[in-house]
């Protein structure tokens, strides 16, 4: 059983402290909106899937309280409460998608005159709780399509060693996970060799997050810490990299975890394949290039400390921008639940 970010049902909602992880494995209650703002603003929770769907939950779960007394005004709250939920974090492209998706629902349904008050409020929420299972389902299609890319490229029945960046598992979606599905289907399929992942500093994803994983599952893998990357392709003989994703547009240029761009230049030297494995919730179409992705930057005390401990000296100053930008050229594959795409033939899928 692999671990949960996210646990719902009936209208109850929790989610795994990711700040305390791996130390301490506890649950938080959310009971509405303001409480899934601060869980994803403070990365509680986080994940670009995982956002979405506990952004969303968070609100059909203040939908069901809410004592608006007309269509009319509930598909103003619905909005007004979207859009600040989109504002909790700015890179990932999925809770903006969700909003726009959902906003799009509600008008629906209230221009709908045989939809009452009560049949819009259940109509509304069950298209959000359908969020988790079909991410899952996603993950899983991504698992299987990524794993056969990979292997498509090596001889035989030989097995490969995989490297991955940040955290991109059961921990940033509602299961399975991204790149991290991949990795998990090609153990499923006994090809996986080997497993690197990168600590992921200033946020630690991978040491506290990927490895934990990764341990609960016991797939073979090696934590390495993020200036190692060289020495790796050049010692090891990686197979290939596979990366997640929070914001793709529509030529492939995809905003991923601060160092993935990097990674990929690494990759590129040293004639490693590397790969971003992202849903199509993750996929903007509203955007052509990555140069039109916000970066997110953090407070600078998730660089100059690590939990309640400060490593660096007082008074420096930081730059912590959350996400860095891979352009198309670097990347060999896009893997999605749909199959996998070459950065250029990505367009297509949205004309
Ligand atoms: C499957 S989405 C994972 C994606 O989200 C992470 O960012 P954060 O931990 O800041 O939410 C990272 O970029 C991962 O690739």
């Amino acid at each position: 059983m692999s671990l949960r970010a996210i646990k719902y049902e009936n209208l109850h909602l929790e989610i795994l402290d990711q700040l305390l992880l791996p130390a301490q494995s506890k649950y938080v209650t959310i009971k509405g909106v303001e409480d899934g703002w601060r869980a994803i603003n403070r990365m509680q929770v986080r994940g670009a899937p995982a956002i979405a769907i506990v952004g969303c939950l968070s609100l059909a779960i203040e939908i069901q309280k809410d004592t608006v007394e007309s269509k009319k005004e509930l598909r103003q709250d619905i909005e007004g409460k979207l859009n600040y939920l989109v504002s909790s974090r700015p890179t990932a492209v999925n809770m903006k998608k969700a909003a726009d998706d959902l906003i799009a629902i509600a008008n629906k349904l209230y221009e709908d005159e045989n939809v009452t008050l009560e049949d819009m409020k259940k109509k509304f929420i069950s298209n959000i709780e359908a969020m988790l299972e079909n991410d899952i389902a996603d993950n899983k299609a991504i698992g299987e399509f990524g794993a056969k890319e990979i292997l498509l490229k090596v001889p035989g029945d030989s097995l490969v060693r995989i490297l991955t960046h940040c955290n991109t598992g059961s921990l940033a979606t509602a299961g399975y996970g991204t790149a991290l599905g991949v990795i998990r289907s090609l153990h499923a399929m006994k090809r996986l060799e080997h497993v690197y992942c990168t600590e992921t500093r200033p946020y630690n994803q991978g040491a506290r997050l990927t490895a934990y994983e990764l341990v609960h599952e016991k797939i073979q893998a090696t934590l390495i810490v993020d200036s190692m990357v060289g020495a790796l392709m050049k010692q090891r003989n990686i197979s290939a990299v596979v990366v997640g994703a929070d914001r793709v547009a529509t030529n492939g240029d995809t905003a991923n975890k601060i160092g993935t761009y990097q990674i990929a230049v690494l990759a590129k030297y040293h004639g490693v394949p590397f790969y971003v494995a992202a849903p199509f919730t993750s996929i903007d179409k509203k955007i052509t290039g990555g140069d039109q992705i916000v970066i997110e930057e953090r407070p600078d005390r998730e660089v100059t400390h690590v939990g309640e401990h400060r490593i660096a000296a007082q008074g420096i100053s930081c730059w912590n921008p959350a996400f860095d930008i891979t352009p198309a050229s670097l990347i060999a594959g896009i893997i999605t639940e749909k199959g996998v795409f070459l950065p250029e033939d990505l367009k297509q899928q949205f004309l």
